[in-house]
């Protein structure tokens, strides 16, 4: 089949495999994070890898872009056995692979991004670029700055990268994690498109929704092996949750919310201008949480969701007039820090678990200690580890923790594992008020389900919760009241009953706005 730039698309035969896993393991010490996983992987095919947080998915792809080297096992590529020592091999041998996590620069063009890792010049990329866009439906403007960019736009881009090296297998972790609901459609119908070229795709997701809509092939995970493998589209949501975390999907349980009549914490008119050159002005926002309440904030990422958890939290303390513009319990406290905010009663759950949720290099035993140390972990100038360790251990026994224990590195533990470590630690701090962004984040669909039921309860032992999510089926489940933020301004406040899916999406799109002021004070009241 030729491709735009006359040369052929790799890896148009059907009916041999591409790619071969023969008992292929990885260990880290005494942990089998894969036990001899053998799989085949076809021309053109969706091929899902589904497991639990730490099931070994990440370690899996690792190995197949040449960043983890395996411990036994053989990979075959095209019929002949290869040993992709760096990820520069597997770029030379045709497997590309998408990242969660972008590697753009803000201050550069799409083009000059792209020939950072292309050997062309920008301008002789730019038309292939445009070319790309239109025949795999990535349309994105080559000579734009990146920061002008949506999220959507940048995960193009970085598609857009991956596939003017022309790979043969595209490994994508995660990759609706950081769209739109909106989003996905059009990054299926490019995946869809690519697969119909002969192009085959990894697919790592939680989603199950997801992989029963895109995926032809889905091998699944867990403790390190393969359990099993199925076609997604005959199977349910809760055939493939059960087959993954080996029992059935706890359901939700919640009863209506009784909270108290003072304001935990308000923001009362707060405008702020970040001193992130990219980052997004907030404008007169008024937000009141009450103790015993969950109040979601939805929104597409990127329309201040950053700002506002950093001014709640206290990591960007206000001067001036902004103290008075942030009050916990009746009292102005925009001055304060993130540390004298925790000292009066708040937690935070920040959306980025690796260097501000956790520092990767310290132990669970040190991180616990880093928010819980006013706590009563340390008297007298004097560290208590023994009780960081049992707060630790706690936190790990009580989130179903999958790690070496808390002498553990966080950086060695799964993404989801670190997440699920994290939300146990800030409510091992009985707070008063909870701050979470993101709080299910590449958490698998187990945990995401014990995470929301954990919020649940804390909210009905009178804790305030402010749950910032892009996730509208968790806001759906967990939050008593939600308002929706869109370019720095918040909308007015909606009831359970309110929030369907219909109104929310016409307020992420600003449809608020255009409410004429007295409506929306109504609704807000
Ligand atoms: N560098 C490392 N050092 C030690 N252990 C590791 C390392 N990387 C991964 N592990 C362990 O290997 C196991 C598998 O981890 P992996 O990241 O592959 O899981 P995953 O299925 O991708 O999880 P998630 O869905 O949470 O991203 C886990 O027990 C993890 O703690």
């Amino acid at each position: 089949m030729a491709s735009v730039t006359g040369q052929a698309w790799a890896g148009t035969d059907q009916g041999k495999p591409l790619l071969q896993l023969d008992r292929l393991s990885k260990s880290f010490g005494a942990t089998r994070a894969n036990e001899d996983v053998s799989l085949s992987i076809h021309p053109g095919e969706i091929h899902a890898i589904l497991g639990e947080n730490g099931a070994g998915k990440s370690t899996l792809m690792k190995m197949i872009y040449g960043v983890l080297t395996p411990s036994s096992g053989r990979i075959m590529w095209r019929g002949q056995e290869v040993a992709i020592q760096s990820p520069a091999v597997a770029r030379a041998l045709g497997i590309g692979m998408v990242f969660q996590h972008f590697s753009l620069f803000e201050t550069l063009t799409v083009a000059e991004n792209i020939s950072l890792s292309v050997p062309e010049s920008a301008a002789a990329l730019a038309p292939r670029i445009a070319e790309f866009g239109e025949r795999f439906g990535l349309p994105v403007d080559p000579s734009a700055l990146v920061h002008s960019l949506s999220v959507g736009q940048r995960q193009r881009v970085e598609l857009i990268r991956c596939l003017l090296q022309k790979p043969s297998l595209i490994i994508m972790d995660e990759p609706t994690s950081v769209l739109p609901p909106s989003g996905i459609p059009p990054l299926f119908d490019t995946l869809r498109k690519l697969a119909a070229e002969g192009c085959a795709i990894l697919f790592i997701s939680h989603k199950l929704d997801e992989i029963r809509s895109l995926c032809h092939h889905a091998t699944i995970m867990r403790a390190g092996k393969v359990v099993g493998a199925v076609d997604p589209t005959r199977e349910t949501n809760e055939t493939l949750a059960r087959l993954m975390i080996g029992r059935e999907l706890p359901q939700p349980t919640r009863s209506p919310a009784r909270p108290g009549e003072n304001p935990a914490m308000e923001l009362r008119g707060l405008s702020s201008i970040p001193s992130d050159p990219f980052g997004v002005v907030l404008h007169e926002i008024d937000l009141s949480l009450r103790p015993g309440e969950i109040l979601g904030i939805a929104g597409v990422s990127g329309n201040g969701q950053k700002e506002l958890a950093s001014i709640l939290s206290g990591e960007t303390p206000l001067s001036g007039a902004g103290r008075d513009r942030v009050l916990i319990d009746g009292a102005a406290c925009g001055h304060m820090n993130a540390g004298q905010r925790r000292a009066i009663g708040l937690a935070f759950v920040p959306e980025e678990r690796n260097g501000r949720g956790a520092v990767p290099e310290m132990s669970l035993v040190q991180n616990t200690l880093l928010t819980a140390h006013p706590k009563g972990l340390v008297r007298r100038g004097l560290i208590s580890r023994r009780e960081a360790q049992t707060l630790a251990e706690q936190c790990i026994a009580e989130m179903n923790v999958r790690c070496h224990g808390a002498h553990a590195e966080a950086r060695s533990l799964s993404g989801g594992n670190l997440q699920k470590f994290i939300v146990g630690r800030e409510i091992k701090l009985k707070p008063k008020i909870l701050i979470a962004a993101q709080p299910t984040w590449g958490v698998d669909v187990g945990a995401a389900a014990a995470i929301r039921q954990e919020l649940i309860r804390l909210r009905d032992s009178g804790v305030a919760l402010l749950v910032i999510s892009d996730e509208l089926e968790e806001l759906m489940e967990v939050a008593d009241r939600m308002q929706v933020i869109f370019r720095g301004r918040l909308s007015p406040s909606l009831s359970r009953a309110e929030a369907n899916t219909a109104m929310i999406g016409n307020y992420m799109t600003g449809g608020f706005l255009q409410q004429p002021r007295g409506a929306q004070q109504v609704e807000a009241a």
